[in-house]
C-alpha cells in the first residue's frame, strides 16, 4: 500500500532517504509551519507584484490618453490646412484633390504624399509608425513630408474612430491606401500582422470611406505577389491570382476581393495597383536591394537565393518615380463613388493594374549592378530558395495601364540603384574614400 512518505517523495530509488515515522512527523511539521511562514511571504510579494503592474498600466493607459496624437481644434486646424488644395486658380486640371494618404511615411506613401503635394494637391497622412522596420526611417519620412507641408498623423487605420473624425475634418475627394503589412517572408513569423493590417485594417478603413459623405475614391496597394505560382508569362491582369505562394500574397488577393464587395454594395470607387518590386531612395530596409548594400558596405555576407535546378531568381524591379506616376494617374482616372449615407445610387469604377517595369533582372545581376555602384565586393552565400512564399520570377504586362493611365515606366534597374545608392550613401553618412566606406 502507498504511504504518504511515497507521495511526498520522489519515485527514483536511492536518491532520498526514507526517514521512520517520528522523525518523519518533526521534520513535517517544521516543513508545514516553515510553508506557511513562505506562503505568506509569497501571497506578500503576490499582491506587491499586482500592485506595482496595475499602477504601471495605469500610468501606461493615461499617459496613452494624455499624450494622444490626435483630437483638439488645433490638430483639426492642422489637418484642414494639409488637405486644402494649392493649385492656382483656374488651372487646366482642376481645382485639385483632398487626399487622405495611409502608410504616409512608408516608402511609396512618402513618394507619393511629395508628388500630390508638388502639383498643388491637399494631402492628410496617417501612419502607425510601426516598428517593422527601423521606425526612425519613418520618422525622417515624416520630417520631410511635413517640410512640405505635408501633416501626418501618429494613428492607426484599425482605429476607427480616428478615420471617422479625420473624414468629419475634411470631406476627402480620395484615399490612397498604402498602409499595409508589407513583406514575403516575414509573413511566417507573424502572421497576425498580416491579418491585423491588410484585412481588419482594410476592412475598417472601407467602413469610414462607405459612411462618408461623400465617399472618396479609393486607390489602393495590391501586390504581384497575387499571381503566386501563375507562370504565364508576362503576368496579366486577366491571368489566374488564385494560388497565392504566401499569406502575405493571400491577403493582399483577399483585399481584391473585398474591395470588390464594397465596390459592389456602397459603390465606391476602386482602384487596385499590383506594385511590383519597388525599389529607389527612401525604400525598405527589408528589401533585397536595401539589406545588400548596408551588408556589402559594412563587409558583411548576403545570401542570394537560387531556384530550382539552379535557376536565378528573378524580379520586375520597378523605380520609384514611375510607381508614383501610376499613383497619381490612378487618382486622376479613379471616377467618383456613387454612395451616399452608405447606400450605392449606382455603378461605380472598380478596377485593376498592373504597375511593373515589364523587364525582369535576376537577383545575381541585382548585385553586380549595386557592386558597381557601390565599387565594393559583395561577399555571396548562394543558397537553394527556402520554402517561405517566394516566386521564382514575376514579369509585369503593363499594356492596360499604359492605356487607361498613360503609364510608362522610363527608369531601368542600373539608373534607378545608381539613384538609390546615390541617397542610401548620403542619408546613412557615407563618404567615398573615409574610413567608414570599406573598399
Ligand atoms: O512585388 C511585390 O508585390 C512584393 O515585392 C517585394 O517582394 P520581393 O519581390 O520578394 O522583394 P525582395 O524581398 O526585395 O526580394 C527580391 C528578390 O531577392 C531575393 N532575396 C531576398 C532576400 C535575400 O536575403 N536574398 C535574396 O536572394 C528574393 O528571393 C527575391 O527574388 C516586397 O518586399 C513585397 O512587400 C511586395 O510588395
Amino acid at each position: 500500500m502507498r504511504v504518504l512518505e511515497d507521495d511526498l517523495f520522489p519515485s527514483t530509488p536511492g536518491k532520498v532517504k526514507i526517514e521512520r515515522a517520528g522523525t518523519m512527523n518533526r521534520q513535517l511539521h517544521r516543513c508545514f509551519a516553515s510553508t506557511s511562514t513562505m506562503f505568506l511571504w509569497a501571497l506578500f510579494l503576490v499582491a506587491m507584484t499586482a500592485s506595482y503592474l496595475s499602477f504601471q498600466s495605469f500610468v501606461d493607459t493615461s499617459s496613452k490618453y494624455f499624450a494622444a496624437s490626435w483630437g483638439g481644434l488645433h490638430w483639426e486646424r492642422q489637418i484642414r490646412a494639409s488637405a486644402a488644395p494649392r493649385r492656382p486658380p483656374g488651372s487646366a486640371d482642376g481645382a485639385g484633390m483632398s487626399v487622405l494618404v495611409t502608410g504616409a511615411a512608408g516608402f511609396v506613401g512618402t513618394h507619393c504624399s511629395l508628388a500630390l503635394r508638388k502639383r498643388g494637391d491637399g494631402v492628410v497622412g496617417v501612419d502607425n509608425f510601426n516598428a517593422y522596420y527601423d521606425p526612425s526611417l519613418k520618422k525622417a519620412r515624416k520630417a520631410l513630408l511635413s517640410s512640405h507641408g505635408v501633416f501626418v498623423v501618429e494613428g492607426d487605420i484599425n482605429d476607427g474612430r480616428l478615420l471617422a473624425k479625420l473624414f468629419d475634418v475634411v470631406p476627402f475627394t480620395h484615399v490612397l491606401h498604402l498602409a499595409a503589412q508589407a513583406g514575403v517572408r516575414y509573413a511566417m513569423e507573424n502572421p497576425a500582422s498580416y491579418v491585423h493590417s491588410n484585412i481588419a485594417g482594410l476592412v475598417t478603413l472601407l467602413e469610414a470611406c462607405k459612411d462618408a459623405d461623400p465617399q472618396p475614391a479609393i486607390v489602393w496597394a495590391s501586390s504581384s505577389s497575387v499571381y503566386g505560382l501563375n507562370d504565364k508569362v508576362p503576368f496579366s491582369e486577366r491571368d489566374r491570382t488564385d494560388q497565392p505562394a504566401s499569406l502575405y500574397a493571400a491577403t493582399k488577393k483577399a483585399g481584391e476581393e473585398i474591395t470588390h464587395t464594397y465596390n459592389h454594395i456602397y459603390g465606391l470607387s476602386i482602384t487596385g495597383l499590383r506594385f511590383f518590386t519597388v525599389y529607389g531612395p527612401w525604400g525598405r530596409p527589408d528589401m533585397a536591394y536595401f539589406s545588400f548594400t548596408r551588408n556589402i558596405l559594412q563587409g558583411k555576407p548576403i545570401t542570394v537565393y537560387r531556384g530550382k535546378d539552379h535557376v536565378d531568381l528573378a524580379r520586375d524591379f520597378t523605380y520609384i518615380d514611375d510607381i508614383v506616376k501610376g499613383c497619381l494617374g490612378s487618382l486622376d482616372t479613379a471616377g467618383k463613388s456613387t454612395g451616399t449615407g452608405g447606400k450605392k445610387r449606382g455603378p461605380a469604377p472598380y478596377r485593376i493594374f498592373n504597375l511593373g517595369n515589364t523587364s525582369p533582372v535576376t537577383v545575381p545581376n541585382l548585385v553586380s549592378i549595386l557592386e558597381k555602384h557601390l565599387r565594393v565586393k559583395a561577399k555571396k552565400n548562394v543558397v537553394e530558395m527556402p520554402g517561405n512564399g517566394d516566386v521564382p520570377f514575376t514579369h509585369a504586362n503593363i499594356s492596360l495601364a499604359r492605356e487607361q493611365l498613360g503609364y510608362k515606366p522610363t527608369t531601368n534597374l542600373d539608373v534607378g540603384l545608381k539613384k538609390f545608392v546615390k541617397w542610401y550613401l548620403s542619408y546613412y553618412g557615407y563618404t567615398r574614400g573615409s574610413k567608414n566606406f570599406r573598399q
